[in-house]
């Protein structure tokens, strides 16, 4: 909690008691359903929650936004951002209904309503949305290749519509097809080693009128 204070000050009582709570939660519920390493656990608000809100330090997301968070597993990144954004709408899908028990239950009790969860493979969601996020779920082709025209020109945000992935490591390769692309190193925005080769990438996508 101190990390996260450290990088977002601003957080109201609401937020910080929701946040707070998450460590409980997730110990809890990793006993029964295994959705967060042993390791990763300790360190819950480091590799978890900054992380995911990592996101939020390239794009703010208005109120009324719609955002799609694939692959979600036990809720990242949608959780941690949909605590910071409680006026925008998260879409959080995944393909294994044990994860989304978890997410379901961990949304339920932070009283989370702008939390949708679904248990599906993204292939099959239809609606439209005004970001897509995500993180270590496929390679940037497939992933495109999946949420194709599922981006909707909605509201006036910074970056334009589309797609911004948690991504590690060196992604000239994985990337060389997308010259619209742009990397945001989170070294830039969080002194912390953990984040020295973590990035978000921005992917803008076409519009479906
Ligand atoms: C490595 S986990 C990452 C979970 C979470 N995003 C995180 O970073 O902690 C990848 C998740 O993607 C989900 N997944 C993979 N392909 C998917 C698809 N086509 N549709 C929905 N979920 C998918 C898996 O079920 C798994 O929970």
């Amino acid at each position: 909690m101190e990390l996260l204070l450290k990088y977002f000050p601003h957080l109201s009582e609401n937020q910080l008691d929701q946040f707070g709570r998450l460590s409980e939660l997730y110990k809890d519920w990793n006993l029964k359903i295994n959705v967060v390493s042993r390791k990763d656990i300790e360190e819950l608000y480091l590799r978890h929650v900054l992380h995911s809100l990592g996101i939020a330090k390239v794009q703010e997301f208005l109120p009324g936004s719609k955002v799609l968070d694939v692959g979600t597993g036990g809720g990242f990144p949608g959780i941690p951002l949909a605590i910071l954004y409680p006026e925008t709408n998260f879409h959080l899908v995944d393909s294994i209904g044990k994860k989304i028990k978890v997410v379901e239950e961990v949304s339920g009790a932070l009283e989370l309503t702008n939390v949708k969860v679904t248990n599906a493979r993204v292939e099959t969601v239809t609606d439209q949305y005004d970001f897509i996020v995500s993180r270590a779920v496929a390679q940037m082709e497939t992933f495109v290749h999946w949420v194709k025209g599922r981006v909707a020109k909605r509201q006036k945000h910074e970056l334009k519509n589309g797609i911004l992935y948690l991504k590690g490591g060196d992604l000239k390769d994985e990337l060389a097809n997308y010259p619209k692309a742009t990397i945001y190193k989170l070294q830039d925005y969080y002194k912390e080693d953990f984040f020295e080769t973590k990035s978000v990438v921005h992917l803008p996508l076409k519009y479906k009128p």
